[in-house]
């Protein structure tokens, strides 16, 4: 009995292609939509491994002759991103992480679910000075919403020691700077800057249902007990970022992941205890809208063939109060190697002095 009643409680093995969708999978298409073609197609797509065009997001102008060969862009496609065309021969397109120019910070390589989920940070109006990374390994985010928005400091965060490493490097090659790489708890963050962020962006850690669609393993990312896991840390991240976001500022909540529990569910729960945030429109994405929240949100799917599939939601604080208070201690703390004309811009946050001091052999300018 007892035995029986533990091995239940394991998340199933994994929603193992070869034998035929899961019950899991199963019962999440029957939610996820209403129609019977659509759930079809979703199980289908996630029951064989697709290549989806990988995108370059360009930090430097485009080299011409152009080496890569592009597919037309997509109307919500920012005008400094490329999808490779994988049906191109063409040499370049093949390996992009392995041109020079890659090498030498001219664009980072991303897929386009991450582009998708980035770009509702092209809705935000105002200026964003301040802006915190919650989750940040291995950068893609950071290296978007730095292109997109050009804040005056990036603080990009990851919780987990080991990857802190291939962010710094990531965000060293592609000349990010004035920005610090921190590798703290988000709560011990919120701690210590609260209210300082104008824009803080929580690309959540998740069961990460999207990777089957790439043909990845993932065993138990439909069980119940992983996906009510992923929610509660999720929650506790989105807690943590809402007491970072300035008055005025944003938060954008983004995962790779298809539960409602998560996305949704964890966005409902942030609402309900954080009343002042404010779901916003991201009309670039409106035909991507949810059915499955009342506030606007974002799903791509892996059946659209654009990429495995991803949510976002963005937030505005909507207390009064200006998104960049004036700084409380003017005097420069580092005037940041690579950018001396932003030196004041670097240092004069008070904050920012004491996230400086605050464990400076875990926290270091780029
Ligand atoms: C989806 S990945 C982030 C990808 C990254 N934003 C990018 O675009 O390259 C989620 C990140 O959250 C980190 N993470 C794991 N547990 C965490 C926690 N409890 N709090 C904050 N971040 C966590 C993971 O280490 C991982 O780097």
């Amino acid at each position: 009995m007892g035995k029986s009643k533990k091995r239940s409680a394991k998340p199933a093995a994994t929603e193992a292609i070869a034998t035929g969708p899961s019950r899991l999978l199963l019962k999440l298409a029957d939610r996820l939509f209403g129609e019977a073609a659509d759930r079809a197609a979703f199980v289908h797509s996630l029951g064989q491994a697709q290549r989806f065009a990988p995108c370059l997001l360009w930090l430097a102008d485009r080299p011409d002759p152009f080496p890569f060969a592009a597919l037309p862009p997509l109307a919500m496609q920012p005008d400094w991103v490329d999808r490779l065309d994988l049906t191109a021969d063409q040499p370049a397109n093949r390996r992009p992480g392995k041109h020079p120019l890659h090498e030498a910070g001219a664009f980072y390589c991303l897929d386009f679910s991450s582009v998708f989920a980035a770009s509702a940070l092209l809705a935000i109006p105002d200026r964003v000075d301040r802006l915190v990374d919650l989750c940040a390994a291995p950068g893609g985010k950071s290296v978007f919403a730095w292109r997109a928005l050009q804040p005056s400091l990036l603080v990009a965060n990851e919780a987990i020691g080991k990857r802190i490493g291939m962010l710094v490097s990531n965000l060293k090659r592609c000349g990010l700077s004035p920005a610090i790489a921190t590798c703290a708890d988000p709560e011990t963050l919120a701690q210590t800057i609260p209210g300082w962020a104008d824009l803080v962006i929580v690309d959540a850690p998740c069961s990460g249902q999207s990777l089957l669609a790439k043909g990845e393993k993932n065993p138990g990312c439909f069980h119940p007990l992983t996906i009510g896991k992923n929610a509660n840390r999720q929650k506790r991240i989105l807690a943590n970022a809402a007491a970072l976001v300035a008055p005025g500022g944003w938060l954008a909540y983004m995962t790779c992941t298809y539960a409602i529990e998560e996305n949704e569910g964890a966005t409902q729960w942030l609402l309900d205890r954080f009343p002042h945030l404010e779901p916003q429109p991201v009309l670039a994405l409106e035909p991507w809208r949810s059915i499955h929240a009342a506030f606007p949100c974002y799903r791509m799917f892996p059946q659209e063939g654009l990429g495995a599939g991803s949510f976002v939601v963005l937030l505005r604080d909507g207390r009064n109060g200006p998104a960049n208070p004036e700084p409380a201690n003017p005097e420069p703390v580092n005037p940041g190697p690579a950018n001396p004309g932003r030196s004041s811009l670097f240092g004069d946050h008070e904050a920012l002095q004491s996230l400086i001091r605050w464990r400076s052999d875990r926290s270091k300018p780029i």
